[in-house]
């Protein structure tokens, strides 16, 4: 028997953010993951006003093999300290699921790692296309002064995997650093 699943369309309204029709969005204050930026103090500080840091605009399909998730992210531009704003960052759930990013708003970097401690990172910009081959963990960070916007997909039953980052954090943080863009040691980050 074969399961039959209609095509259908998504359409993203860019200007007002708005996905159509409207799936499952997710909405990430600084309340959400203050944890994860490296200074603490200002991550406080900025704690009473709590900025919208990203939202994510998703596509509801199955979450099985044989469907392919996909969303828009727009993540806003913002920093805590000298650290731009960024989203929490994940490896798969099932750890060799793939994903592609493409972007077509703003700016940013896409930061990943593997659990051997490898490290790498991608510019974006619109058109940019950045594939996450299987087996890293990925993260994506607004670099510049307006919403970052990106269609990301990836298998269905991949599955989003939180604790290893917040535990272990990612290898390399970006920050501004006298008006320029950095990517310095994150000394919070362990080899787990
Ligand atoms: O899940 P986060 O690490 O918070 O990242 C936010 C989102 O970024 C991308 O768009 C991914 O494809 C989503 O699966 C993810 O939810
Ligand atoms: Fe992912």
């Amino acid at each position: 028997m074969t399961t039959h699943f209609k095509p259908f369309n998504t359409l993203f309204l860019e200007s007002q953010s708005i996905l159509e029709p409207k799936g499952k969005v997710i909405t990430r204050r600084l309340s959400d993951m203050a944890e994860l930026y490296q200074d603490q103090k200002s991550a406080q500080s900025l704690m009473d006003e709590n900025p919208l840091v990203y939202e994510v605009f998703n596509v509801e399909v199955p979450e099985s093999i044989e469907h392919i998730q996909h969303c828009i992210t727009v993540l806003y531009p913002g920093k805590v300290g000298e650290e731009f704003f960024m989203t929490k960052g994940h490896y798969h759930e099932i750890l060799n699921r793939a994903e592609i990013y493409f972007c077509f708003k703003g700016e940013g970097k896409l930061v990943m790692q593997t659990q051997d401690g490898d490290y790498e990172e991608l510019d974006m910009k619109p058109g940019t296309i950045s594939y996450v081959p299987p087996n890293w963990a990925h993260r994506t960070v607004n670099t510049g002064e307006e919403p970052f916007v990106f269609f990301a997909a990836y298998p269905g039953d991949a599955g989003h995997n939180y604790g290893d980052i917040e535990k272990i954090g990612f290898r390399k943080v970006i920050v501004n650093e006298s008006g320029e863009v950095k990517t310095v040691d994150n000394p919070r980050y362990q080899l787990s």
